[in-house]
């Protein structure tokens, strides 16, 4: 882990030369991961490696609707500085929403920022109406003796490698091939917080979390995951996300039993759960037996998954 990333919400005059990464970068997928490493490279020539982001999803500020995203801010904090980005601007889109994009690449990335070197996706669009494109980019760069680097798509099976297609992925319970795109675990942290107290009753306390309200929700049901605690200590989990027909009408809600934890009560703590494949979909049981023995079942099936997982 880089503990050095700084992170800033306007933009400020950096002192050295820079080589930034441009996208909004939505899940850090194997696509983005080639930008941000490519930036990172501007190491080697003394460049301090950057990232030009948003805190908000430009298509969600211009579409007023709210995002469904694969990673919150904090993970994605995580993520980038564990790439090797050194300063990362979170900025406000709307700062920037009616900038021309001749000057946003001259006055914010080249003058402000003090780019050297710039890299970002085949996609990538910029300024007022999203009317720059990578070949007024290629042209601005040029003028101005900034290398530029723009990426070519990473197409898998699926075809062109994009946060959409991977949010569809996981609405449909597909989260180890989302997972395989994303060159990560998809999932989130969280507090623990207090259920109906039912399932210490049925031998399998779990650890309930609220969902997080800017992510995409999975498809209701019963994942492999992993669990690692505020201490650090990981354990292998088998969560529901979903509402618990069989025991009331809930909101929808994440909770995660680790067969191998008998510890102290961890009501309050920050827990981050990471889902590693699908089990099955959520089900009314017209039993807490033939639930119990569900559960069970799952976690049987969960530990062979997670025994088989390495990088987590
Ligand atoms: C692995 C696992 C699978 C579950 N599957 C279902 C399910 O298919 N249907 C359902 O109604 N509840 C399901 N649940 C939720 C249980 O109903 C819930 O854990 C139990 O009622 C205890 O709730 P409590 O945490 O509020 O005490 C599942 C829970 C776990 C941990
Ligand atoms: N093996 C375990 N897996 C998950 N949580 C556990 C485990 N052992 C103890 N706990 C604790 O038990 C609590 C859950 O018990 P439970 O009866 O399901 O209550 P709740 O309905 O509040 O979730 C968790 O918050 C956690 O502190």
């Amino acid at each position: 882990m880089n503990k050095y990333m700084q992170t800033f919400f306007e933009l400020l005059p950096e002192k050295q030369n820079t080589s930034a990464a441009l996208g909004f970068f939505d899940g850090l997928h194997i696509g983005h991961r080639k930008v941000i490493g490519e930036a990172v490279k501007g190491n080697e020539k003394n460049l301090v490696p950057i990232c030009y982001t948003f805190a908000q999803s430009p298509k969600s500020v211009l579409k007023n609707q709210p995002q469904e995203a694969l990673m919150s801010l904090e993970n994605k904090k995580e993520a980038l500085s564990e790439i090797g980005i050194q300063h990362l601007y979170m900025c406000d889109f709307k700062s920037v929403v009616d900038v021309a994009p001749r000057k946003f690449v001259e006055d914010m990335l080249i003058k402000t920022l003090k780019a050297k070197k710039l890299c970002c996706g085949f996609n990538y669009t910029f300024g007022k109406n999203g009317e720059g494109n990578t070949e007024l980019l290629s042209e601005i760069c040029k003028e101005n003796g900034i290398e530029l680097q723009v990426l070519p798509p990473v197409e898998e099976k699926e075809g062109v490698v994009s946060s959409t297609l991977i949010r569809e992925l996981i609405k449909d319970g597909n989260v180890r091939r989302a997972n395989e795109l994303l060159g990560s675990y998809f999932g989130f942290g969280g507090e623990v917080v207090h259920g109906q107290h039912l399932g210490r009753e049925l031998g399998t306390p779990t650890l309930n979390q609220s969902l997080h309200e800017e992510l995409v929700v999975p498809k209701f049901g019963v994942y492999a995951s992993c669990v690692t605690l505020d201490d650090g200590r990981k354990f292998c989990g088998v969560t529901n996300i979903g509402v618990k027909p069989t025991v009331g009408n809930f909101a929808p809600l994440c909770e995660t039993w680790m067969p191998d934890y008998s510890g102290e009560e961890l009501y309050g703590k920050t827990v981050d759960v990471r889902l590693i494949d699908f089990i099955r979909g959520e089900k009314k049981f017209s039993s807490l037996d033939e639930l119990k023995k569900a559960i069970f079942d799952n976690a049987k099936t969960a530990e062979k998954m997670f025994s088989e997982i390495n990088n987590l």
